[in-house]
């Protein structure tokens, strides 16, 4: 018998990160199936963003590999087939252009500056699933924080990414929006593109969930089923309304007790 394994879309092996002198993350192992929507977890400060940079190359790696597709972090990797929406975009309000072209931009990759063909009608189509159909020859830079946002979901969208990577993507998105948004993360999913979101709490992402990572103090603290959503406000990555830094580690070295019911 032939078995058939397909090489994960993110293998990370034995993450460190230091940043400022203070180690941020700690061995951190974690590989991500094709088709899979992985939510990561966890409070304030415990390392969601900067584990999500580290793999995708922004931030440097003091220990460890990542492999993306099977290729190591690096010019081969194929990053044509990444789609990535950071958590903030401070220089999105300096950009002296349209969501529409903002958008268009996801479209070129590699050495080319020319768009793929029907660009325009994918642009459009991107921007109406975060519905700013409406507004696409808008500047981004007379937009709000939110819309902004919104742009650059639409960005990643454009790209019709196998691997969609959102940093904390409903913020500051209104709810109507993030209806509109989820459905159309989970019309990708259906195709098979793989999601890895960072959540303060699972919200309308819920249905989509396959599996949680929680991070604490930097370290993988649960890796397994999401959590239900009424434990949710009772777990340690809620953020509640006021956000909660991650609290002091204790000094034997974090605990893996996580509330977290199948
Ligand atoms: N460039 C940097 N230099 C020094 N420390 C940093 C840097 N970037 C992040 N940190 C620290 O790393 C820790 C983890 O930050 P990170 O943003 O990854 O956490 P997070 O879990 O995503 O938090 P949040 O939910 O608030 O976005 C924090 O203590 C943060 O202050």
């Amino acid at each position: 018998m032939v078995l058939l394994v397909s090489t994960p879309v993110i293998e990370a092996t034995g993450l460190g990160v230091t940043l400022g002198g203070q180690p941020i993350l700690d061995g951190i192992d974690l590989s991500v199936p094709a088709g899979e929507v992985l939510a990561l977890l966890g409070a304030n400060g415990s390392g969601k963003s900067t584990l999500v940079r580290t793999l995708l190359g922004v931030v440097p790696r003091t220990s460890g590999e990542v492999r993306l597709f099977g290729a190591p972090l690096g010019p081969s990797a194929p990053w044509h087939r990444i789609g990535y929406v950071p958590q903030r975009l401070p220089a999105a309000a300096g950009v002296p252009a349209t969501a529409y072209e903002v958008v268009s931009s996801g479209l070129l990759h590699g050495r080319t500056l020319r768009p793929p063909r029907g660009h325009r009608r994918r642009a459009l189509a991107a921007l109406d699933d975060v519905g700013l159909g409406d507004r696409a020859f808008q500047r981004v830079q007379e937009m709000s924080g939110g819309q902004q946002q919104r742009v650059l979901i639409a960005r990643a969208l454009v790209r019709d990414p196998d691997l969609l990577v959102l940093d904390e993507p409903t913020s500051g998105i209104d709810i109507p929006t993030q209806a509109t948004f989820v459905d159309t993360v989970s019309r990708l999913h259906d195709a098979g593109t793989t999601v890895v979101v960072i959540l303060h709490e699972l919200g309308p992402f819920a249905p989509l969930i396959d599996r949680a990572v929680v991070l604490r103090h930097g370290r993988v603290a649960h890796d397994g089923a999401p959590p239900r959503a009424r434990d949710e406000h009772a777990g340690e990555w809620h953020d509640h309304t006021h956000a909660h830094p991650d609290p002091e580690p204790p000094r034997t070295g974090p605990s893996l007790s996580v509330e977290v019911n199948p």
